[in-house]
């Protein structure tokens, strides 16, 4: 089984996460608290109270994790790949696989790499959703002090099952969303090469940001249920199950809960996946 994918996706993944981190600061904030009024509200609040540390809450374990998250999807997507059409990384764009073996190998990517996923969101979630301003002496310590602690709290509190919280939503929402993200990278990345060839870095580049946003816009209706249910807990409500809370939600927030965070998402999405996507591909290319 080829490697070279896992640690191509992992480096590529790493360098995406913290382009895009502040704006899922923002986008965690609004999909799950109801004191913003909006993308410019919750910017203001966040770096008066919290100051720019504030956005980037939560990062030094995605930054660890989404690259082994981005190194299992690309690697599978990859290997997947090579098993449907028996064709390697190098000799992909001689010899095209068909849209649907593209679409078919994404969602088997994106099934694979939820279970690495799940706990690492729900972590990531948790801390970016406590507003309280850095420690200072005198005030209430926030409710988990860092990842591990966080981890350890939710394994003590609700057993490691805790962990998995949300984690069916995750599947729900990356499972048919990945196929699409690799689909609209292969179509876009065909349209404009010439048969046969390498397409080129500017390509690659609007390809994979395009394909981001696709795929994230799909995705938003799940994934402001997911969030919920990654929250629910002590101070959240909790659902039954993702129809539950996708019912009491529509029900107390109109049909528009559903699009909550769809416009931070597409504009993170774009630069965080072009430079996934560029340097997927140079590290493969300069591999060879
Ligand atoms: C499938 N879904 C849209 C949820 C994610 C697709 C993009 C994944 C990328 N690592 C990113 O963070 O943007």
């Amino acid at each position: 089984m080829p490697v070279e994918e896992f640690v191509a996706g992992w480096i590529s993944g790493a360098l995406g996460l913290v382009l895009g981190h502040p704006f899922d600061t923002v986008k965690v904030r609004l999909q799950t608290q109801t004191t913003y009024r909006g993308i410019i509200d919750c910017m203001v609040k966040t770096y008066r109270h919290e100051s720019l540390l504030g956005f980037f809450k939560g990062m030094s374990f995605p930054i660890a994790s989404i690259a082994v998250v981005n190194s299992v999807l690309f690697g599978v997507y990859s290997n997947t790949l090579l098993a449907l059409t028996a064709t390697s990384h190098q000799e992909r764009w001689a010899q095209p696989p068909s849209y649907t073996q593209v679409f078919i190998a994404g969602c088997t990517g994106g099934f694979v790499q939820v279970y690495c996923l799940a706990p690492f969101d729900l972590i990531k979630v948790r801390l970016q959703n406590q507003t309280e301003p850095r420690a200072r002496p005198g005030s209430p310590p926030p409710r988990y002090r860092g990842p591990v602690h966080c981890a350890a709290s939710i394994c003590q509190e609700e057993g490691p099952r805790g962990l998995f919280r949300g984690a069916w939503a995750l599947t729900l929402r990356d499972t048919p969303t990945l196929g699409i993200y690799f689909v609209t990278y292969e179509w876009l990345c065909r349209q404009s090469t010439p048969d046969g060839q390498n397409p080129s870095s500017a390509t690659v580049l609007v390809a994979g940001g395009f394909a981001g946003i696709t795929s994230w816009a799909v995705a938003t209706p799940l994934d402001v249920i997911k969030s919920r249910m990654q929250m629910a807990g002590p101070k959240h409500r909790v659902y039954r199950g993702v129809l539950d809370c996708m019912a009491r939600s529509a029900r107390q927030e109109g049909l528009g809960v559903f699009f909550r965070g769809l416009t931070i998402n597409s504009a993170r999405a774009f630069p965080v996946n072009a430079v996934t996507f560029l340097s997927y591909e140079y590290l493969l290319r300069w591999w060879g």
